[in-house]
């Protein structure tokens, strides 16, 4: 290097320096260096096109072996991620969209992996029709861990066959019609009155309002006497316990799952406090606890453990469902003056037939037509429900593709709530399309799910958030205050709330 020096300052006509001796040796330790810095430069560029290269390869190779472990003859086709992860990261955050992209590249039933578990996508509606209607060919509820941990081993997704016949028909029997008209109604009623009472002037966080609404509704149905001791300490665990639900199973201080087990402890205390005290008083009660324990009259003698995952149950499946619909039905009515109009008209008919003292009653409730399209109208264009989980108990056939042991079916039932055959301009807000009865009755129609294990709330859940709509509508104007978020997948929620500013409605 230094005679390249040299010769290069001779060539260009710079007459030759003379240098002592330690002047070269300085210049060629100098030189020196530069080399050994060039070279250690050259080495970790080297070890990080190295590092970049090798994980290539073994993310290559990863993903491939993960495609080769899930390549068994006979199953759909599809992609599976990573090991482990599989495509979560992808579902989570592309959502509709990852399920859109992956139809149009394998079609309506596609393999991947997922929420820790390999599974099939089924978005074709006669296969989904199928899969809910035939659970005794193998194909049960298939809910995560931490949901049947938290919500207990006689949690209705939890047991199949005649255990499942059992606790629906111990449901059924406390929520038919006959006790929605004579026994539930009522107290759906007074509790709205109370709950919607004071909300003149205020900007109300509906989404914060509405849960507690769904929550402490389900608890006076249940609890009726006891309720208003019991809600403050009550409500607090049950917001855990739904968390702990929706989280990974992961059982370590502070995590959300850990939490929600707590809370299923505290609520057990809570519960058979309950049942210990009724039996104490020796008074029956005219409330769903009541017609539980009652084991003289009522056919479906459920032991203490039963009884409590059954309450559980019933404060569980109706919560989210109903307070997101009675959310996102009051933000599509402030989107759409003229449905309001419409339901409004509806509903001050009814209340210029009686006093304002008067509570809902059953006919009022039937001649809510409009209301009930209003509802319906909300859950498909919101989609408060994406899909069911179902789980193969055996190695099935399944739309001519062999479907192993233990594998996740998601019937994802979204996309149908947009099919513009059944629902001509599927984009609007357009209630007046469900005053045709047959809208109801068509075989495609997932909202309350299908087959066993239908929805056994849906007219409950209807009458509740009729009653919600009924008081809010006729008591009340608002308008948003703003700003909020509204997040659609996989969950329907307004991340930091949604916020209205009420006023009187006259
Ligand atoms: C707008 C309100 C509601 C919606 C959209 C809704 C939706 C659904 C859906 C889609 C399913 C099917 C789940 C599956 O197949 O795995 C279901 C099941 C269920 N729902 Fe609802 N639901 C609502 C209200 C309620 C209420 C108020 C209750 C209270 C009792 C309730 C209790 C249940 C129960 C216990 C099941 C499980 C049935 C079984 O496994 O046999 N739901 N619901």
């Amino acid at each position: 290097m230094g005679s390249l020096r040299f010769n290069s300052n001779f060539r260009f006509g710079v007459k030759p320096k003379t240098h002592s001796l330690t002047s070269l040796i300085h210049m060629l330790s100098f030189q020196l260096c530069l080399l050994l810095a060039l070279g250690a430069l050259m080495a970790i560029f080297m070890v990080v096109v190295g590092f970049v290269l090798m994980l290539c390869t073994s993310c290559t190779a990863l993903l491939r072996w993960n495609e080769v472990r899930y390549r068994k003859k006979g199953l759909p086709p599809g992609t599976m991620g990573w090991p482990i992860i599989g495509e979560t990261t992808e579902f989570l955050k592309q959502g509709p969209n990852f399920m859109k992209n992956q139809r149009a590249r394998y079609g309506n039933f596609f393999k991947t992996h997922f929420l820790g578990c390999p599974a099939i996508i089924s978005m074709d509606p006669e296969m989904n029709r199928y899969i809910l209607m035939n659970e005794a060919k193998g194909l049960v509820p298939g809910y995560p861990q931490s949901m049947s941990d938290i919500l207990g081993k006689c949690n209705i997704a939890a047991v199949h066959g005649t255990s499942h016949k059992h606790m629906r028909g111990a449901l059924l029997a406390l929520i038919s019609p006959t006790m929605i008209r004579d026994q539930l109604l009522p107290k759906i009623d007074a509790f709205m009155r109370t709950h919607l009472s004071d909300w003149d002037n205020k900007i109300i966080n509906i989404q914060d309002k509405t849960k507690e609404m769904a929550l402490l509704s389900s608890l006076k149905q249940i609890a009726t006497k006891e309720s208003g001791l019991i809600s403050q300490s009550f409500m607090p665990e049950f917001f855990k316990l739904v968390s702990g639900t929706l989280a990974l199973p992961i059982d370590l201080p502070g995590t959300k799952y850990r939490q929600g087990l707590q809370a299923r402890k505290n609520i057990l205390r809570m519960l058979r406090k309950l049942l210990e005290d009724r039996r104490a008083s020796e008074e029956t009660q005219l409330d769903m606890l009541g017609c539980l324990m009652n084991k003289g009259e009522n056919k479906y003698k459920l032991t203490d453990d039963e009884i409590i995952d059954q309450i559980i149950t019933i404060l569980y499946s109706g919560y989210e469902t109903v307070s997101t619909t009675s959310m996102m039905a009051v933000k599509y009515l402030h989107d759409h003056p003229k449905v309001l109009e419409e339901l409004r008209k509806e509903h001050l008919a009814i209340r210029e037939k009686r006093r304002p003292e008067d509570p809902i009653e059953w006919n009022d409730l039937k001649s809510m037509r409009f209301t009930r399209a209003v509802i319906f109208e909300t859950s498909r264009l919101a989609t408060i429900v994406n899909g069911v989980l179902r789980k193969t108990t055996k190695e099935m056939e399944l739309n001519g593709f062999v479907i192993p042991e233990g594998w996740r079916i998601y019937v994802y039932t979204r996309e149908i709530n947009y099919d513009p055959y059944i629902y001509p301009d599927p984009l609007a807000f357009n209630p007046w399309r469900w005053l045709d009865k047959s809208l109801e009755n068509q075989n495609y129609l997932f909202i309350f799910g299908g087959g066993t294990r239908q929805c056994p709330g849906k007219e409950l859940g209807i009458a509740e958030i009729s009653t919600f709509l009924h008081y809010f509508v006729t008591r009340y104007r608002w308008e948003e205050v703003g700003g909020d978020k509204l997040m659609k997948f996989p969950r329907v929620e307004a991340p930091n709330g949604l916020h209205i500013r009420v006023s009187a409605a006259n």
